[in-house]
């Protein structure tokens, strides 16, 4: 540290703080071949104020190491069992404590792992799915709970295998964040969540049926648990709220994607919820909603009379009068 700060004030920092975007990174598997030259890219980085190096051994004599380069910012070792390094905030674990992923983690913004063993001649990147399968696993896991908003990458091989291995500890974990696409009006039977369309979602018959009528009778939920004291106030608040945001970031030329029941020529309603773009003036294109499963196509037919009827019903209303 004392070489870092002299070699600092006498102008030799490789670069100017106003570069710093202050985001901290992890590199798990940090002392391997790939994660050694990947932790000191990260240390010369000025996008990187904070560097985690974790891997099971050496990663005590990596950070040491790599705090003698004249960077700005902190870089930190740990191991299962041990923290060590410049990081104000690390903690030296008692042998078998076994803290050292999630100190490693938490705080990240950005998470990289080329943790797992690699080929040798001969191996396909398959043979090596057995060692390196469960070292992600539990990896992510540790990201799931530790930092779930970071963005990962995954090195380590068999790449085809390990990323989906990646996503399904994040959703099972349930924090992988999943936009469900809902179409039609709102009432009833009208609201059709598209559970088909949620990457990676994967629903028993049971649980899909459970979940669609949930969404759809959503309203008469809080109403009951309110029982007699009005409807949905609060979640219908940040809805309000979200959707009138999301059109002023349009107004100043953000592109912005939401759904809205609008006047539409996406089925024959002639009005309809589906994703729409907003821009400056409003919507700016109403978009369809892809494919349904067969499931879904039954509600949609199901929902289709009801809905123009109830379209209908407002229009009487005007020609009355
Ligand atoms: N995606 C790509 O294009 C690409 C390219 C090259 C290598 N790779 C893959 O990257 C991986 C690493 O390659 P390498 O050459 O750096 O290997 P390496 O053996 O030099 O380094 C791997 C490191 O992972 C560490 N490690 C093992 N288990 C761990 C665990 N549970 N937690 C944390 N760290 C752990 C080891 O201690 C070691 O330091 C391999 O799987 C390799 O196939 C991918
Ligand atoms: O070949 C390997 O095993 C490592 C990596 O996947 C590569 O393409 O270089």
């Amino acid at each position: 540290m004392f070489a870092t700060r002299s070699l600092a004030a006498k102008g030799m920092r490789m670069y100017s703080s106003s570069t710093s975007l202050n985001a901290k990174v992890a590199v798990l598997g940090a002392a391997g071949g790939i994660g050694q030259p990947l932790s000191m890219l990260c240390r010369l980085s000025p996008v990187f104020t904070s560097v985690s190096c974790y891997d099971v051994v050496n990663t005590p004599g990596v950070a040491a190491d790599l705090s003698h380069i004249p960077s700005p910012g902190s870089v930190t070792g740990f191991t299962p069992t041990e923290g060590f390094g410049s990081d104000a905030n690390v903690k030296c674990y008692p042998a078998g404590a076994g803290a050292g992923l999630a100190d490693a983690l938490k705080g990240c913004d950005v998470v990289i792992i080329p943790a797992g063993v690699p080929r040798k001649p001969g191996m396909t990147r398959d043979d090596l799915f057995n060692t390196n399968a469960s070292i992600v696993r539990t990896l992510m896991e540790g990201v799931a709970e530790h930092c779930p908003g970071a963005l990962t990458c995954i090195i380590s091989n068999p790449v085809n295998s390990t990323v989906p291995i990646a996503k399904d500890v994040l959703v099972n974990a349930g924090v992988l964040p999943a936009d469900v696409p809902v179409i039609g009006g709102h009432a009833g039977i009208t609201i059709l969540p598209l559970f088909s369309q949620v990457p990676g979602l994967t629903l028993t018959d049971a649980e899909r049926e459970e979940l669609t009528v949930r969404v759809q009778f959503g309203g008469d939920e809080v109403v009951k648990a309110k029982d007699g004291a009005g409807s949905a106030t609060l979640s219908m608040a940040y809805a309000g709220f979200v959707f009138a945001e999301n059109a002023v970031k349009a107004m100043k030329g953000e592109k912005v994607v939401q759904a809205a029941y609008v006047d539409s020529d996406v089925t024959d309603a002639e009005f309809f919820a589906s994703p729409c773009t907003f821009g400056p003036g409003g919507v700016e294109e109403v978009h369809g909603f892809g494919e349904m499963t067969e499931y879904e196509q039954g509600w949609f037919d199901k929902m289709m009379p009801d809905l123009k009827a109830q379209i209908a019903k407002g229009h009487a209303f005007m020609e009355e009068k």
